[in-house]
């Protein structure tokens, strides 16, 4: 997968460089491409916003930088177009299932704006060559996609093959698998400051640590994620429906 990230902090993105997704890109499964949006602009300033049409606070990214950058990073007569991936607090939600949607992708390209945004037109002219997807990794304020993207990037990055060591713990992490939260972990020691592991944990009946875990993950999700939990209980019932 070919992976590009414009920004006005590409210093922001060095955190790719690094693990699990450094890892990838050394060994190829990923080339990973960081471009300056400043290098798209001609004046003293190297100005890259200005202030917003209608009025307002803040300042809103110019589009002519963009559009000059999309055009080096992905020309429009080039064999192929990414898939523009724009984080913004406006956009659908990113989930485990969108991470695998993009996961299958061939090439991802991330255009990093501040929080006012950027222009709206220069998604609008992309989505006549390339699909657009403005996402949100959640309901809170950042200062630019920067985070954004490094929280898709990693999300994405582990679900390709070969990525990851052992794929078998992909399907037991919340939000995957049976869509509940995943259970309690513990290791050596069994007692730890007077705290002991689950007695369960250490029988070696499979079959009852398999009930206790179920247990937990119901248990904490009917806690922490009751909505999780009332689609976990629906998912249930149009199984039970579709073998009675
Ligand atoms: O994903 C968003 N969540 C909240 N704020 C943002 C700011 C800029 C880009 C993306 C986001």
């Amino acid at each position: 997968m070919r992976l590009d990230v414009v920004s006005i902090f590409p210093e922001y993105l060095a955190a790719l460089d690094l693990s699990l997704v450094g890892k990838a890109a050394k060994s190829g499964l990923l080339d990973v491409r960081v471009h300056d949006l400043r290098e798209w602009t001609y004046d003293r300033h190297r100005t890259v916003d200005d202030t917003p049409y209608g009025g307002g606070a803040g300042m809103v990214m110019k589009p002519e930088p963009w559009g000059e950058a999309l055009d080096a990073v992905a020309p429009a007569d080039g064999p192929s177009q990414p898939r523009l991936i724009v984080p913004t607090p406006a956009g659908r939600p990113f989930t485990q299932e969108l991470a695998y949607e993009l996961a299958a992708e061939p090439w991802l390209a991330f255009a990093c704006g501040r929080y006012e945004g950027i222009d709206a037109r220069v998604a609008a002219h992309a989505a006549e060559r390339m699909r657009v997807d403005e996402v949100s990794i959640g309901d809170y304020v950042l200062n630019g996609g920067e985070v954004a993207v490094l929280v898709i990037v990693e999300a994405v990055a582990r679900l390709l093959p070969g990525v990851i060591g052992n794929p078998e713990s992909l399907s037991e992490e919340s939000h995957s698998g049976d869509g509940l939260l995943e259970y309690p972990v513990y290791t050596k020691p069994p007692t730890w400051r007077g705290h002991a592991v689950p007695d369960v944990l250490l029988s070696g009946n499979h079959g009852l640590v398999a009930q206790w875990r179920h247990h937990e993950s119901v248990r904490r999700t009917a806690e922490r994620r009751p909505d999780l939990l009332a689609a976990w209980g629906a998912a249930v019932a149009d199984k039970d429906d579709a073998v009675s």
